[in-house]
């Protein structure tokens, strides 16, 4: 990739000396030209030989390839984030496909698991509980001032990993990571909030080293209000910025989503993200299996933030092909841990009620207990799809999969729990057990699988794949709000980039490596879908399309020019 130094406009900065260096926005290190060493007072501060990015980025590269840990490899990308965000950047543009899993799931687990062991530097913004009459100056003493993207996390829900506390401040940093390396947002728009409100996760209260609040989850009261302060000085602060709310347990996620989507531009990546980016991959696959979506049958384990949302967005698409809500509904059909969801059981919350099978639609099945496992939903329903979002792993049995595919020839099977550890079935466990026919997806990075002598790529079905569009599209059209027109309009957009349009044996999803231009073609559809629902202002189809390409970072160093403060 070529990237233009040359045509980037130079920067006016306050900053000169040590201090300068210290700005991981503006250190250049040792790429500080001659005249900029004179300017800025860093002679001396710095080896003599000055360099380019690309031999900075080289020598970076050198040093991570001697870890051999992929924690390790984490802590070193993340020790150059802190110190030289430009330099990062070039490092992933490199080797994106390489590093995301290092910088990003399934590695990020295990970053936030450890985060108070290793962390060096403070990123982000720490809102406390305790603190929480001082949340306008936490806004205030950001490190950036435009803000255009907040990811924000209260750790309770982590991947599939629980309660991580504060440790769940790892997951804003690497989507943020991914909303700059993926879809070109600028570095300098993005900022990673914790809300801090304790942890229930009894081993890291015991921990000398935590180094959040030590103290229990507040009560949902307090939590509410919390959560009402923070958003309203959000809107004070930064009226304009969008909003991603991450992996909150499945108690608050809907709520909050509900409470605040038409009163700031905010989205759940874990309900709408998760469900963009799985309708997107089964509408590829079913043009590939040559029936649409609205023909398959399709089977969840686990009704919640992430099932329910995506089943809803299922109904939808299947609701534009022609069926009714109802016919729609029918098809759908979610597993929990007391089995099938049916208008029988009670103590439903409300997203899960509006997904319950009517009772007569199972009356003749056969089942060993009142409540309806899944091998008996695939045993009875036999789906065509089968979508794993339970955080547990291995629940897709031997016998659960040699049952569906006893029925459907070519089962779509897609196991979306995260981190690796809680994948509901091995890509190599599917293969062998459907004889190579499964269409497989997972929520984390899988290797090809080779079997009887053939590759099988495997697709990774992960929301990274649509969130940094989303973000390049609202920042390109100044939309104010994230509806779902502009969600299923990124679906869409999502499975006109899939190989398999073109190769009806190529992968389901496009290459990572080729992630950038997949952001920018969800940005436009975004753009497109935000100027029609009338959430952004008019404007020309190339009006958009360039916009798109004005917002698009790219990781070059600018010259420097000098300023008083
Ligand atoms: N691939 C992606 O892009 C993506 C996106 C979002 C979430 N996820 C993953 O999906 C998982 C769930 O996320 P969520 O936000 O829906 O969490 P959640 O807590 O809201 O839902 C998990 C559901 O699984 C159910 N469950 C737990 N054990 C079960 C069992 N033995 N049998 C059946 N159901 C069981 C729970 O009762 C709960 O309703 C996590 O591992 C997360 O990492 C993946
Ligand atoms: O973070 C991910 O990898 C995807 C998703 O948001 C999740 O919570 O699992
Ligand atoms: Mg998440």
């Amino acid at each position: 990739m070529e990237l233009d130094y040359e045509s980037k406009r130079p920067l006016y900065i306050p900053y000169a000396g040590p201090i300068l260096l210290e700005f991981p926005l503006l250190n250049k290190g040792s790429a500080f030209s001659r005249e900029e060493r004179n300017e800025f007072n860093l002679n001396g501060l710095l080896p003599e030989t000055v360099e380019t990015i690309e031999e900075q980025a080289e020598r970076a590269w050198q040093q991570y390839q001697e870890f051999k840990n992929n924690i390790d490899k984490h802590v070193f990308l993340r020790n150059i984030q802190d110190t030289n965000e430009t330099l990062f950047y070039r490092v992933l543009a490199d080797h994106l496909q390489e590093v995301m899993p290092i910088i990003y799931t399934p590695t990020v687990g295990t970053a936030c698991e450890q985060f108070s062991d290793i962390y060096r530097r403070a990123r982000g913004v720490f809102i406390s509980y305790p603190n929480r009459e001082h949340i306008e100056d936490m806004l205030q003493n950001a490190t950036k001032q435009n803000v255009k993207v907040i990811v924000v996390t209260d750790g309770e829900r982590i991947l599939g990993l629980g309660d991580l506390g504060i440790g769940g401040m790892g997951i804003p940093i690497g989507k943020l990571s991914l909303y700059t390396a993926c879809g070109g947002i600028s570095p300098a728009y993005t900022l990673p909030i914790v809300l801090d409100v304790g942890t229930n996760n009894q081993q890291l209260l015991n921990d000398p080293l935590y180094m959040g609040w030590r103290h229990p989850r507040i009560g949902e009261e307090e939590y509410n209000a919390f959560v009402e302060e923070f958003i309203s000085a959000v809107k004070r602060r930064w009226p304009h910025a969008l909003l991603q709310f991450e992996d909150f347990a499945q108690k608050n996620a809907t709520p909050l989503l509900e409470k605040y989507r038409d009163k700031l531009c905010c989205f759940n990546d874990d309900i709408q993200g998760t469900a963009a980016v799985a309708v997107g991959t089964l509408i590829a696959a079913s043009r590939a299996a040559g029936s649409p979506l609205s023909e398959q049958t399709i089977v969840f384990l686990g009704a919640g933030s992430a099932g329910c949302g995506i089943a809803e967005q299922i109904i939808n698409e299947m609701m534009s092909e022609g069926l009714s809500d109802a016919e729609a509904r029918r098809r759908v059909m979610m597993v929990d841990r007391y089995g099938l969801l049916t208008d029988k059981l009670t103590n439903l919350l409300p997203f899960q009620a509006r997904l319950v099978q009517p009772s007569e639609a199972i009356a003749g099945w056969e089942t060993g207990s009142d409540s309806v496992s899944l091998l008996d939903v695939v045993r009875h329903a036999r789906p065509t799809v089968l979508i794993g979002v339970s955080g547990q792993p291995g629940l897709f049995t031997e016998e659960i999969i040699r049952e569906m595919h006893r029925h459907c020839p070519r089962p779509i099977i897609m196991p979306l729990s995260n981190p690796t550890s809680r994948v509901e079935a091995t890509p190599a466990d599917l293969i062998s057990w459907t004889d190579g026919a499964a269409l497989i997806a997972t929520g984390s990075p899988f290797a090809p699988v080779t079997w009887k002598e053939k590759v099988y790529p495997i697709a990774q079905c992960n929301n990274a794949y649509i969130f940094p569009g989303i973000g390049l599209g609202i920042i390109a059209s100044g939309a104010r709000r994230v509806t779902d027109s502009m969600l299923m309009s990124a679906s869409r957009a999502l499975a006109d980039c899939s190989p398999l349009a073109t190769d009806p044996t190529g992968p389901v999803l496009p290459e990572l490596g080729d992630i950038q231009q997949v952001s920018r073609q969800i940005a436009i559809e975004v753009a497109r879908a935000a100027r029609l629902a009338g959430v952004a202002a008019e404007s020309s189809e190339e009006a958009l399309a360039q916009a798109v390409e004005d917002n698009f970072w790219t990781p070059a160093y600018r010259h420097y020019r000098r300023t008083s403060i």
